[in-house]
């Protein structure tokens, strides 16, 4: 599979603050990426590094197979990182051929690509007139003009409205389904496991996970389970090798078992009564990707 992007050991700091600590991750082509983390945990400035916007304190970074400039293969990257900016006055088509003419590409895509993010009927409505959601959308359609290898984006769909927000989504499954590799920056878990098929999770800068979406949902759950005799349970529980851990909180009065493979309660519930072991209390329970997220990312302080 092709690299498009590699991170080693990145970091950034801002005086006393490492935005960035250390960070590794790599893009392959074809994915579609989250950098999914919490207001100020390093997205940003992650997405400025590898964008030549801002300089980098230590660790490498190149595109593709590092063999060009990054100036260079930079021509091929399309990328949306501030607010939209266009000349208010200009037509939607205007403004994307003083684009085209800045990037030196031909104006040939423009209506190819305002049609991709349904603008095509509004191409001669000025600026000015757009909602949030369609500004945002024309700069979808400017950073693709020249029909780059991968698009970033940061936190594309701040600010808009519910209808906004799904036009945006759409778009960007449209775009990924071409064979586009797309990189965006996210604080919202919900957009991630909608949009992309991999994910980077970092917090205070530092990188909690990298991997696909759906390993990260890949636990099998747990089991809450009480008995008369908690010390036999929990004897029997361990004796069966199919838990990662088996423990009892303070305020609690049964275990929580961690699976580390797929078992249903009534598979578990016959092992134990083989066993002597009646149960007064037995639910399997699964964390939502939100909860994993939230566990994850207030786990691990700095
Ligand atoms: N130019 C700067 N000068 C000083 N500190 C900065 C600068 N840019 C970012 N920071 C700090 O670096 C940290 C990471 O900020 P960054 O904007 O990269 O986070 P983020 O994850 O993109 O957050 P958000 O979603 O709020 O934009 C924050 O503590 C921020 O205050």
């Amino acid at each position: 599979m092709k690299t498009i992007l590699t991170i080693n050991n990145l970091t950034k700091k801002f005086g006393p603050i490492t935005a960035v600590d250390n960070l590794s991750f790599t893009i392959e082509k074809g994915n579609v990426y989250g950098i999914l983390g919490p207001n100020g945990s390093g997205k940003s400035t992650t997405l400025g590094m590898v964008l030549n916007v801002v300089n980098k304190t230590s660790g490498d970074f190149h595109w593709f197979d590092g063999n060009d400039t990054t100036h260079e293969a930079l021509k091929k990257v399309g990328a949306i990182i501030e607010r939209p900016n266009f000349y208010p006055y200009m037509t939607a088509a205007q403004n994307l051929d003083l684009v085209c003419k800045i990037k030196n590409v031909t104006d040939a895509k423009i209506e190819e690509k305002l049609e991709i993010v349904g603008l095509l009927d509004r191409k001669n409505s000025k600026f000015q007139t757009f909602s949030l959601g369609m500004k945002q959308r024309l700069a979808i359609a400017s950073a693709l003009l020249n029909d780059p290898e991968i698009l970033i984006l940061d936190e594309p769909t701040n600010g808009l409205d519910p209808q906004g927000i799904h036009q945006i989504r759409e778009i960007i499954r449209k775009i990924a389904s071409t064979g586009t590799t797309i990189l965006l920056a996210s604080h919202l878990l919900d957009e991630v496991e909608k949009v992309c098929n991999h994910v980077v999770i970092i917090r205070k800068g530092v990188k909690l996970y990298a991997g696909p979406v759906d390993q990260l949902n890949a636990n099998h759950g747990f089991f809450e389970l009480r008995s008369s005799n908690m010390e036999v349970l929990k004897n029997a529980l361990t004796e069966t090798n199919l838990f990662d851990s088996v423990k009892k909180n303070q305020e609690d009065d049964f275990f929580t078992a961690i699976l580390t493979k797929p078992m249903e309660a009534e598979e578990l519930h016959k092992i134990l009564i083989d066993k002597g072991i009646i149960l007064s209390h037995l639910v399997k329970k699964r964390e939502s990707l939100e909860q994993q997220f939230l566990q994850l990312t207030n786990q691990k302080s700095a």
